[in-house]
Order: structure tokens, then sequence, then C-alpha cells
């Protein structure tokens, strides 16, 4: 098993590039299924769940023509099988997204229940309730979601709680639903808008794009277009996160800072300086962090997936941190990992308080889930000595070669086998 060795106390200094968005690639990715006509998408990253996703759209029939470049061509001139095994997708949470998009073009879908990392129950009625309420047939038959539908008709939903990629099938499901879907309760995270964007162009009636409101007028059939996907909000704020803990000064490019708004004020609050442009950021950080509290909750509010990063930086702040984490009832898996850097938490309920230590010391960790690799890693990086982080395949789902741009910045850091 590959693992990543730390050697910690460096500053961070100089400029990388941030890399296309997981979880706005996914769906994109999922949207091809929508139209027979090509769908060309750039800026893709390489990451183990776009690999995932592209090997489960060629088993449902969509061909593929990808470069290394990060630019994909998916036509789903003929779709061969609407169904996703739990080989396929049990890693994979986004999986879920090819279920509305299969419903809506062939009237048919057999999907596994997903999995992805093990931070909380994390069920799937509000999709199935939704598309219910658009007319499907759906039963779980031994761990799969069976639907069936003649033509899905569209409906006004309101959803339980926020949710990311339950907005998403559905907006995708009523793009060729009959009639007019009104989302409520909608997500608003940027990348429901670089979705509803795509849909768009490809010919989709979206209003209400980056409310809670989400009207839809479904059309008849959609075409290909040319899309880019979006910059990485949560890999930026994890470069930034990292060069605030370890000091020093970074420009991270191809970004945009605009989605970014809470967690750059975070880190300002923390003392680090902050300069944006349209597609880049630059960090200084030049003391000691202060310690930061936060409360984890839908966009436009703190990221949940930024909740493991800034526990890392709270580990060595001067002061003491409260952090409330409310979108997942398991997402501290990372505290008992930094308790062995000698990192000084405790957890209660939902809360972490975190009093800051002057220094951490290098230890063996074992990543638990994707961010909570990337919180060990910024731990590793201030630590003095050696840090070991095991099970960095949760990492490589959705980090695009982290070690090599942090290497690029100056850590001393490097992947064994
Ligand atoms: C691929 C992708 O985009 N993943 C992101 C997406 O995950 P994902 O879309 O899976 O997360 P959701 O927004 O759906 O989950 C939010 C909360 O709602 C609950 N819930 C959700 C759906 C449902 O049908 N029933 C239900 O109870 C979940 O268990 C969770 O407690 O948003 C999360 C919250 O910002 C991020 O951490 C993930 O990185
Ligand atoms: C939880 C995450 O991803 P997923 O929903 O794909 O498991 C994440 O990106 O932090």
């Amino acid at each position: 098993m590959q693992k990543l060795v730390i050697h910690g106390g460096k500053k961070l200094q100089g400029e990388i590039s941030i890399s296309g968005a997981k979880n706005a690639a996914l769906p994109l990715l999922c949207t091809s299924l929508l139209t027979a006509e090509p769908l060309i998408l750039h800026n893709i990253p390489q990451l183990k769940d776009v690999t995932t996703m592209l090997a489960l759209l060629k088993q449902i029939g969509v061909s593929i023509l990808a470069n290394d470049n990060g630019t994909a061509e998916l036509s789903a001139t003929h779709i061969t099988d609407p169904s996703a095994s739990y080989d396929m997708v049990k890693t994979m949470r986004a999986a879920i997204l090819v279920l509305g998009p299969l419903l809506a073009r062939t009237g048919q879908a057999y999907i596994s229940l997903p999995g992805g990392c093990a931070i909380g129950v994390r069920p799937v009625d509000q999709h199935i309730k939704g598309l219910q309420a658009m007319g499907a047939e759906i039963s779980i038959e031994q761990g799969y979601i069976r639907a069936q539908a003649d033509r899905l008709a569209g409906a006004h939903i309101v959803m339980d709680m926020v949710t990311v990629t339950g907005t998403e099938n559905l907006m995708m499901a009523a793009t060729l639903a009959s009639g007019t879907t009104v989302l409520e309760n909608a997500a608003r995270e940027p990348e429901v808008n670089d979705l509803a964007n795509c849909l768009i162009n490809m010919g989709a009636k979206i209003d209400g794009v980056g409310s809670n409101t989400i009207v839809i007028e479904g059309v008849n059939q959609l075409h290909g277009c040319s899309h880019a996907v979006m910059p990485d909000r949560i890999e930026t704020g994890t470069f930034l996160t990292a060069a605030t803990a370890c000091g020093g000064d970074i420009t991270l490019t191809q970004t945009c800072a605009d989605t970014l708004d809470v967690v750059l004020e975070k880190l300002v609050e923390t003392g680090a300086e902050i300069e944006t442009g349209t597609d880049w950021v630059h960090l200084r950080m030049r003391k000691r962090p202060q310690a930061i509290n936060l409360r984890t909750a839908p966009y436009p509010a703190f990221p949940t997936d930024m909740q493991a990063q800034f526990m890392a930086l709270n580990c060595i702040a001067e002061g003491t941190a409260v952090i409330t984490e409310t979108i997942f009832e398991n997402r501290f898996m990372h505290v008992q990992e930094l308790k062995r850097l000698n990192a000084d938490i405790q957890v209660e309920g939902n809360t972490a308080i975190v009093h800051g230590v002057p220094q951490l010391d290098g230890a063996n960790v074992m990543a638990t889930d994707l961010r909570a690799s990337a919180c060990l890693i910024i731990a590793g990086l201030v630590a003095q000595g050696e840090t070991t982080v095991d099970r960095i395949y949760h990492l490589d789902r959705g980090y695009e070669q982290i070690e090599l741009k942090l290497a690029q910045l100056g850590a001393q850091i490097k992947r064994v086998r």
C-alpha cells in the first residue's frame, strides 16, 4: 500500500496551479447521459473518482475520447446498459448521479446504493423522494435502486435538507421531464451552478441558478456542448490552509477566489495576508496563527469539506478553537490521528474543542477519508520530524498530484510504496 512520508517544519513558498473541481467534474460527466450528441469537457482533474466515473459511463454505453490534458469527448448515442453495479460504485458516492439522467433519458435505471468515504450514513432518500414526485416507480432490491418511468413529469419538490448531489440529480432529471419542476431548499454550492450552466448550454431551461429555488422547464431533448470544469475550491482552500499553518508565501493560479469567501475570511482572521484576482489567490503568513472557531453548514457558510484541514491549522494555533460539524455525523475521525502527533483535542458530540499547542511531533498516522488525509498532511507539514500518512487511496480520490504540488512549494514530502 502506498503512503506519504513528510519531514515537517518547512515554510511553503512559490506558485502552483489549481485543478478542476472533483465535485463539479463528476456531475458534469453524468450530463453526457442526457443527450445523444457529444459533450466536450475541459479541465477534468486526473483523480481516482474521475477514472471510476469514466469506467461506469463506458459500461453504461457512453463512448469516451479522453486526452492527458484534461479534455474528454463523451457520446451517449446509445445507452446500452442503464445500470451501475456495486463493484463499480462502492468507492464513490457520486455514482448516484447517473440515476436521474438515466431515468430521464431511458425511463429506467438499476443502480447500487453508493459507497464513498465513511463520514456518515449518507442516505439518498431525497433523491428517491424527488424522482417519485416526478412520477418514477422506485423500489430498493438487495442494495440496488430499481427505477422506472414512462416520461418524468415536472413536480414541486421541497427537499427536507440541503443536499448537493440530491439537487444535482433532480435538476438533471427535470431537464428532460414534461412540464416544470420547482426544487425548493436547493443547494447553492458553486458546483451546482457549474452543472446548471453546462445544462443551460446544452439547451436546458433553468432559472434561479445560485438561489435555493431552482425552476426547470423540461425540454424534449438536449444537445451537445463544450464546457470547462470550474476550479476546485476545496483544493484551493487546502493549499491556503497548509501555507497558513506552515507559514510562507504562496500564489495559486487557475482558481476562483469568489467561491471561497468564508474560507478566506477565516484565514485572514487567523493572521494570513491575502490578495485575490479574478483567477488567482496570493497568501502570506508571517506569524503563528490565531485559533479560529467554525461551524460547517451548506454554502455560502463554511464548507464541511474544509473542516478537517482547519482542525489541523487550529492544532498549532495560539488559543482554543471550537469546531462544530453540522453536515455529517461522523466527520471527526481525523481527531484520533491528530492526537498521535500530540494535538490537544476533545470531542463532545458534533463539537471539537482544539487547544492549540506550540508544536506537533511527527508520527505514523492513518488516513480515514479524503479530507482527513489532507488534514493529516497539513499536520505532518507543521510537525517536527517525520510523519508517515498511510491509506492514501482516499486522498487519490480527490486531490490531483498533491505531493508533487506541495513539493513544488518546498515541502519535503514523497510517496513511497
Ligand atoms: C460528490 C460531491 O459533490 N460530494 C459533496 C456533496 O456530497 P453529498 O451530495 O453526498 O452530500 P449532501 O449534500 O447530499 O449531504 C448533506 C447532508 O444531507 C444528508 N442527506 C443527503 C441526501 C439525502 O437524500 N438524504 C440525506 O439525509 C446527508 O447524509 C448529509 O448529512 O456535498 C457534501 C456537503 O457539502 C460534500 O461534503 C461532498 O464533498
Ligand atoms: C466527502 C467528499 O466527497 P464524496 O462526496 O465524493 O465522498 C469530499 O469531497 O470531501
